[in-house]
């Protein structure tokens, strides 16, 4: 299983710090979603140039236009982006003709998706490198946030799929035991005192 770190922040300035520090325990670097939308795409550009031997995941949560926010998005520097589950299919197989032209992937984000284990089929069918089970920050918030109904879903849709939603070490195995690709870890890493630590306590407990 690989690990994504999910890079949370505001500023390419601090992206690259943090990456800096936990680049050597991940897999992906992932620009978030409030990054991108503060800084742009430049974001993209500055963290796959910093760490070329990384896949770089640029977390657009494209809505509308696939293939042209895929490919803005791939020719920044992105390895994979993220489309939302909710776009319609033309929105998701036009991202797919992106990555295609790019010979890059399309992670079908399954946040917000009510029944994810249908949608996760379907996305896979559209193209999709694989799906993510994502609870937001915004659910995970709400009294009664459980994990589980993700790993559950992940692990009943049988297709290649990564799990967001506040993984921490505590976490992560089961996270792994339900069979998923990637573990994503936003905040268990960014608002750590030392995130090179938090992100070797995610490494080392996968096994
Ligand atoms: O995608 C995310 C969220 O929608 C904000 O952009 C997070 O990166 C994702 O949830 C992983 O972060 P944590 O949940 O803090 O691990």
């Amino acid at each position: 299983m690989k690990l994504q770190v999910a890079m949370d922040l505001l500023t390419v300035e601090d992206a690259l710090e943090l990456a800096g520090k936990v680049a050597e325990y991940v897999d992906i670097l992932e620009l978030g979603t409030p990054l991108i939308k503060a800084a742009g795409l430049s974001a993209v550009t500055a963290i796959k140039e910093a760490h070329p031997d990384k896949i770089v995941f640029a977390d657009m949560k494209t809505m509308d236009a696939g293939e042209l926010e895929a490919d803005i998005a791939f020719k920044a520097g992105a390895d994979l982006i993220t489309v939302l589950g909710t776009a319609d299919d033309s929105t998701i197989a036009g991202a797919v003709k992106a990555a295609k032209a790019h010979n890059k992937g399309i992670v079908v984000d399954l946040i917000g998706v009510e029944d994810k284990v249908t949608r996760a089929k379907e996305a896979r069918a559209l193209g999709a490198k694989f799906v993510e089970m994502h609870a937001g920050l915004d659910e995970q918030a709400k009294p009664g946030f459980d994990l589980n109904g993700l790993l559950r879903a992940g692990a009943e849709a049988r297709v290649p799929f990564s799990v967001a939603g506040g993984v921490k070490v505590a976490t992560i195995a089961d996270v792994q035991k339900a069979g998923a690709d990637v573990a994503v870890a936003g905040g268990a890493i960014y608002s750590a005192a030392d995130p090179a630590l938090a992100a070797k306590e995610l490494r080392d407990a996968i096994v």
